[in-house]
């Protein structure tokens, strides 16, 4: 069913046709420090990922995806919140139509300029489908991205490839790409149990949301931002502001890696 981020489609129209997005372990969320538990039993993360696993970048409509091979144990991520090994399925963005907002998790009232999901599911059930069914099925990286003088270089592969899809339904090849050298030197996160925070929503995420933000630069969000949601020959609409707006936390607790 078509959904969107703006007016009728809405992210306050979801519910009606996937009653999940009005659930108790919605997300995003706002994370406040005087509501956060240092957990010192949580363990670091690691995330081990074959450049080689990188296989197309592409433009759906709803953000810009990058896919990997999920075939076998090739690119996981591990340790954590986590039991176990979960496979990186995919990379995508959310960004708004200015530097002040885009973000989906909000931090002390913090929004930042955007948000990179990398999304990981369990090797222990059977296929991915069946893993968006479980409250441990999907893991997923949140890294912040703040804009600043001094960019981050790695992000320019991804950047690169905007003009080849820039619109819905455009698909590029993405070869060996590592995503890791995307991360900020810190690994400190705050990790809660929520959901997809687009349709159908499904509560089978665990958040691990980095603390540091990657700086990128106001013309990189200008880049992303010159992405279309619409296909080749229909009348062009930026791609821009397809963040879900923060939900209600209700009895969940936030935990945090780091003092
Ligand atoms: N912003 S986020 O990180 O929460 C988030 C990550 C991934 C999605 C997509 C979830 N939906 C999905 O992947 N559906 C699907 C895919 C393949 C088959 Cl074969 C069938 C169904 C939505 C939000
Ligand atoms: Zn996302």
């Amino acid at each position: 069913y078509p959904w969107g981020y703006d007016g009728d489609n809405g992210p306050d129209q979801w519910h009606k046709n996937y009653p999940t997005a009005k659930g108790r372990h919605q997300s995003p969320i706002e994370i406040n420090n005087k509501e956060v538990h240092y957990d010192r039993s949580l363990l670091p993360w690691f995330a081990s990922y074959d450049p080689g696993a990188a296989k197309t970048i592409l433009n759906n409509g709803k953000t810009c995806r990058v896919v990997f091979d999920d075939s076998f144990d090739r690119s996981v991520l591990r340790g954590g919140p986590l039991q176990g090994v979960y496979r990186l399925r995919q990379l995508h963005f959310h960004w708004g139509s200015s530097d002040d907002h885009g973000s989906e998790h909000v931090v002390n009232g913090v929004r930042y300029a955007g948000e990179l999901h990398l999304l990981h599911w369990n090797p222990k059930y059977s296929n991915y489908l069946d893993a968006v069914r479980r409250t441990d099925g999907i893991a997923v990286l949140a890294i912040f991205l703040q804009v600043g003088k001094t960019p981050k270089p790695e992000m320019k592969r991804i950047l690169e490839e905007i003009n080849a899809i820039k619109t819905k339904g455009k698909e590029a090849p993405f070869p060996n790409f590592d995503p890791s050298i995307l991360f900020p030197k810190s690994h400190d996160y705050w990790t809660y149990h929520g959901s997809f925070t687009t349709p159908p929503c499904e509560e089978c995420i665990t958040w691990i949301v980095l603390r540091e933000p990657i700086i990128v630069s106001s013309d990189q969000m200008a880049k992303l931002r010159s992405l279309s949601k619409n296909a080749e020959n229909e009348p062009d609409l930026p791609l821009v502001d397809n963040w879900r707006p923060t939900q209600p936390r209700y009895f969940r607790m936030v935990s945090a890696s780091f003092l």
